[in-house]
């Protein structure tokens, strides 16, 4: 399979080894720099980039015809437009928070959680992620996700950085040097605590999900999410 890469920065340069080992060609990487783009030359696009740069080059692909893997987050406020237009081109998208199958399992136990924790008023939810001191964006994607998964199956209404009012979730970001990614989701009772973790301990999962998904998503037309790829839900 021929690949582009739009963003060849930390996740690019691993999502490149992961590809090759797994016998994939890397046939463009595109950077901030980068003036012309081939478009004719590649089999899929997988857009780890930054938040300013992400829908754009999302839509030019689909504008080409070239399928897309988003991982870029922090853009959010453009999905829909993206999806629309995925839609009238008759293109494939699949945006995952995170594409680690650790991080998707982790999704589904948020959910069943969340749903058993529903009538139990006495515990408070929050969620706390940390990352790496490089990182744009905050919340990280997949703290919103995590808040998205709790808010579809309980009375909380919304989500908000540090405070949050009543029936909302607060969700505290913390920056710690050379922090893959953490996130924990914990509900606090005057008797107790609940909580649920996910350590990554390197970036290796969340490429070898995009690649994964690269390989699944060729030869499909329309939007997917991670559930379709791993067959989860
Ligand atoms: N969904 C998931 O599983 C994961 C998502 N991410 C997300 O992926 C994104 C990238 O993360 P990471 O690799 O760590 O970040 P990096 O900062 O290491 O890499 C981002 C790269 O994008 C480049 N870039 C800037 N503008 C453009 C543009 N217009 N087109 C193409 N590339 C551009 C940057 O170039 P330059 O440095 O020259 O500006 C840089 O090389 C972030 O949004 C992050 O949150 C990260 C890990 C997992
Ligand atoms: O920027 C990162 O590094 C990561 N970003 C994603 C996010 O915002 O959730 C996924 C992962 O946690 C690493």
């Amino acid at each position: 399979m021929k690949i582009a890469l739009f963003g060849y920065g930390k996740m690019g340069k691993m999502i490149e080894q992961i590809a090759e080992n797994r016998g994939h060609e890397i046939v463009a990487k595109i950077d901030v720099d980068t003036v012309e783009v081939d478009f004719s030359n590649m089999d899929v696009a997988i857009d780890f980039s930054m938040p300013s740069a992400a829908f754009g080059n999302i839509t030019q692909c689909f504008e080409h015809g070239v399928p897309v893997i988003s991982g870029t987050t922090g853009w959010l406020q453009d999905f829909n437009k993206a999806l629309a237009r995925c839609e009238e081109t008759g293109s494939a998208f699949i945006y995952a928070s995170n594409f680690s199958l650790g991080v998707n399992i982790f999704f589904e136990l948020n959910e069943y959680l969340a749903k058993m924790m529903r009538q139990l008023k006495q515990y408070n939810v929050d969620i706390e992620e940390i990352h790496h001191t490089q990182k744009l964006d905050s919340p990280s994607g997949t703290a919103i996700t995590l808040a998205e998964g709790i808010i579809a199956n309980t009375d909380y209404t919304g989500w908000k950085l540090d405070e949050a009012p009543k029936g909302e979730i607060p969700i505290i970001a913390r920056r710690i040097a050379d922090t893959p990614g953490t996130h924990t989701v914990n509900y606090e009772s005057e008797v107790d605590t609940i909580a649920i973790v996910h350590t990554a301990h390197n970036r290796q999962g969340f490429a070898l999900g995009a690649v994964i998904a690269a390989e699944w998503i060729v030869g499909k037309k329309g939007v997917f999410t991670m559930k379709d790829v791993l067959n989860l839900g």
